[in-house]
């Protein structure tokens, strides 16, 4: 199942650097992995905005919001998902 992901970051003005550098870090090591693991195909920058666009390739419903509620900065983020289905103009479907 294919779902659209949008992630809009918002860390506040007063967290302590470190603290941030640390779960920035950590944010980055548990997407790559789940981008190795084909979990996470697609991510792309919105331009100008702390904000992606990523895509998920999961079982259910229940496992995208497992991993999503897993990523380090899911407290500092507001997410929105979009269920895909397959358009019946795709040529590759
Ligand atoms: O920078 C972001 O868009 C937020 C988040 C999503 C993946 C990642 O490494 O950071």
């Amino acid at each position: 199942m294919l779902f659209q992901v949008r992630m809009d970051v918002c860390l506040p003005h007063d967290l302590d650097p470190k603290t941030r550098s640390e779960i920035v870090a950590e944010e980055k090591q548990y997407a790559q992995e789940l981008q190795r693991a084909g979990k996470w195909p697609h991510i792309w920058r919105i331009v100008g905005e702390y904000a992606n666009i990523s895509v998920f390739d999961v079982e259910s419903n229940d496992e995208l919001h497992a991993l999503l509620s897993g990523l380090p900065l899911f407290p500092y983020m507001d997410i929105h998902v979009t269920p895909l289905a397959t358009h019946p103009s795709d040529i590759n479907a």
